[in-house]
Order: structure tokens, then C-alpha cells, then sequence
């Protein structure tokens, strides 16, 4: 499993190809648009700083990208072919359609898609049974999930297979065994988002306070406890039974609004204004520049955490494993002086 093909290199197509040249694989990418190389290169080029920090595969390098004149060329040599395409259904049916073409028969096709599901987009498909959703998270090259299900006429080995490889190439992987749509991910951060575009369509809270909101409440405790685990320690020592039976009512209180607001030209425009005065004049490159050393900082912090977490584990396992012990040879000595007694 040597080369990864990546169709469309746009945000999530050119994180991707970060990521797999940094896991040490060799990457052919095709992109339609005219422009589409230079950006890549730039993309990728700005990782790497990021991607160097975090540590790089044993002989990664950007020199093994190659940009494919046509999408049969990008395919033709591949072990694996990420898809991302614009969210399209019309052109994603047609393009995953033209992968499976092209590719190689044994090979498994990944869609980037954040909400179609497989089932829609492998109808045209000669051999739908190798076409998965890998759903990433941005940027693919710093994020680790992956969200992997297949559609009606995916086969089994696909799903199993696009899971170990998206594990090898260093991914946390959730294998999903039916089609949800919108996934895992997006279901519980559009829940957070319809709530967000509520309260600036109503007035209730800028931008920038729904961004504070999450980065300093919220957020932080979700980069290492779901909400799940996070509530149960609302809970105190009645965990998640009591957190539900104490809050669960105030669920059906008028806090929600989940029914999606409507996306007028004034609401779009008032997150837009908004959002451009979070962001105060940051470039996006250096908004992209800040972005990945937060992420770093937290992943680097928390990997800190459980390495200690994990010495610790392994003093008391030996700690345990001596007492262990101590009890036996005593227990040996007393069975000795015990039958030195009866003799
Ligand atoms: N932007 C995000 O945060 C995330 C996006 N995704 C998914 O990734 C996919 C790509 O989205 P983005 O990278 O954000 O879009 P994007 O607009 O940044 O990139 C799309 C790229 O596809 C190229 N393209 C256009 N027509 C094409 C065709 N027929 N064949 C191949 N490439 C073509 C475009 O030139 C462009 O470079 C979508 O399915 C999206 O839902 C998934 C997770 C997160
Ligand atoms: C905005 N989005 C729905 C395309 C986002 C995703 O799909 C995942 C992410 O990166 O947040």
C-alpha cells in the first residue's frame, strides 16, 4: 500500500494530501480547476511546518506529490482514491462513477462527502461494492477522525478494509454499520451550529460571544470528554442517572430552537460581518498558522496526560504484581511452619 490518489484539492482534498505525503505515501492528485496545482502546493506547503512538529513518517516528503493531468492517470497506479469533490450529488454520482472506471478493480474509493450518503451517490457505479464514505474532519492533516460507512451495495470487505487503512495511516477511525445521515460529527456540531445561527438571527449573541462561549466553556472540556462523559460529571456522585433526571426536563424548555433557522440574506450577512470581526484583520493563512498550533498544543498536551496516566497504570500494575508476590512467598513460609507443626 504504497499510493493514494486524491480527486478534487480543494480545503479537504489538499489537507488530505498533507496528510497521507506526511504518513510517507506517495500521492497522484487531479483537480479540474486551472489553478489548482498552485493551490495545492500552497496548501501543502503551509502544513508541513505543522505536520514536521507533529513528526513526519520516515522518509515523508512533499517531493512525492504528483499533480495527474487527467483523472485516469491520478487512478490508474492507485492502492487507494479519496474523493473530494463540491458537495454535489449529481456530481459526486457522476464522479465516483468515472473513479470506478478508471481505477483499479481491486482498489477501495473513499468519498469525502459531509452528508450524502453512499447509497445516493453510488448508483452509476459499475462496481459500487468498493465505494465507502471517509467522512474527515478539518484539516484532515491534524484532526484524526474518520468517519467510514458504506451504502446498500457496498460490500462488507470495503468498509472493513477503508477502516484498517485509514488506521494505519494514522487516523481514529468510527466504523459505522448503518447509514445516518449527516454522520456522527456533524449530527452533534449542526445541533451546536442551528442553535449559534438562532441567537445571531434573533439578536441574542454576537459572534463573538457564541465563540467564546465554546472555546471557553464547552470546547475545552470536549477535547478530551464527550459530552456524554462531561455530563455524567455533572451529574456528581449520581453520574448520568441523576444529571438526566435533574436537567432532563428542562430538554423540552424553550432553551433549543432546533428547527433550522432561516438563512436570509441578513442573517447570512450579519454572520458574515460578525465573523469577519472575530477573525480582526487575520489573514486566513495566519488564522490557518494559528489554528494548527492550538491544535497541536492540545493534542501534544493531552498525549502528555495519558503518558502519565499510562506510567502510572503501569507502577501500580507492578506495585500490585510485588504485593501479589509478598503475599505468596508468606503464605508459602506459613504452609511450612504449619506442616513443620503437624509433623
Ligand atoms: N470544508 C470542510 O470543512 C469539509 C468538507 N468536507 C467535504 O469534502 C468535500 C470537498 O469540500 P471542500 O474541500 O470544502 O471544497 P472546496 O471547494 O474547497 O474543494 C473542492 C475542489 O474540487 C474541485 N472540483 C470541482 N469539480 C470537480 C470534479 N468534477 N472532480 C474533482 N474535483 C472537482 C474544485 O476545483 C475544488 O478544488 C465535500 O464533499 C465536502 O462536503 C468534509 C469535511 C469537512
Ligand atoms: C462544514 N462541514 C459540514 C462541511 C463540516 C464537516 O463536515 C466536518 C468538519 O470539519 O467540521
Amino acid at each position: 500500500m504504497r499510493t493514494v490518489a486524491c480527486v478534487g484539492a480543494g480545503v479537504i482534498g489538499g489537507g488530505w494530501v498533507a496528510h497521507f505525503l506526511a504518513r510517507g505515501y506517495r500521492v497522484t492528485a487531479w483537480d479540474p480547476a486551472p489553478d489548482a496545482e498552485r493551490r495545492l502546493r500552497d496548501l501543502v506547503d503551509s502544513a508541513w511546518p505543522a505536520l514536521t512538529r507533529l513528526g513526519l513518517a520516515e522518509g515523508a516528503s512533499t517531493a512525492d506529490l504528483t499533480v495527474a493531468p487527467t483523472l485516469a492517470e491520478a487512478v490508474a497506479g492507485a492502492d487507494f482514491v479519496q474523493e473530494s469533490a463540491p458537495e454535489r450529488l449529481e456530481l459526486k454520482v457522476d464522479l465516483l462513477a468515472e473513479i470506478d472506471a478508471a481505477a483499479p478493480a481491486h482498489v477501495v474509493v473513499g468519498s469525502s462527502t459531509s452528508g450524502y450518503s453512499m447509497s445516493e451517490m453510488q448508483v452509476r457505479a459499475a462496481r459500487p461494492g468498493r465505494l465507502v464514505v471517509g467522512h474527515p474532519f478539518n484539516p484532515p492533516y491534524l484532526v484524526p477522525l474518520v468517519e467510514v460507512v458504506g451504502g446498500a451495495a457496498t460490500d462488507a470487505w470495503a468498509v472493513e478494509w477503508a477502516s484498517e487503512f485509514y488506521r494505519a495511516a494514522g487516523k481514529s477511525v468510527i466504523t459505522m454499520d448503518r447509514e445516518l445521515p449527516g454522520f456522527i460529527g456533524n449530527r452533534i456540531q449542526e445541533a451546536a451550529w442551528r442553535e449559534a445561527l438562532h441567537m445571531v438571527a434573533n439578536g441574542e449573541a454576537t459572534a463573538e460571544q457564541i465563540d467564546l462561549a465554546m472555546t471557553a466553556g464547552p470546547g475545552l472540556r470536549w477535547a478530551f470528554f464527550g459530552p456524554c462523559l462531561t455530563f455524567h460529571l455533572a451529574g456528581g456522585e449520581g453520574g448520568m442517572a441523576h444529571m438526566l433526571d435533574h436537567f432532563g426536563p428542562s430538554l423540552k424548555s424553550p432553551w433549543t430552537r432546533l428547527e433550522s433557522p432561516e438563512l436570509t440574506p441578513e442573517l447570512r450577512d450579519a454572520m458574515v460581518r460578525e465573523t469577519d470581526e472575530v477573525a480582526a484583520g487575520r489573514s486566513n493563512a495566519e488564522l490557518i498558522a494559528q489554528r494548527d498550533r492550538r491544535l497541536i498544543a492540545v493534542m501534544r498536551a493531552l498525549a502528555e496526560v495519558e503518558a502519565e496516566e499510562a506510567a502510572e497504570a503501569a507502577e501500580a500494575r507492578e506495585a500490585e504484581g510485588r504485593s501479589a508476590e509478598a503475599r505468596a512467598v508468606g503464605g508459602d513460609r506459613e504452609d511450612r511452619a504449619a506442616a513443620q507443626v503437624r509433623a
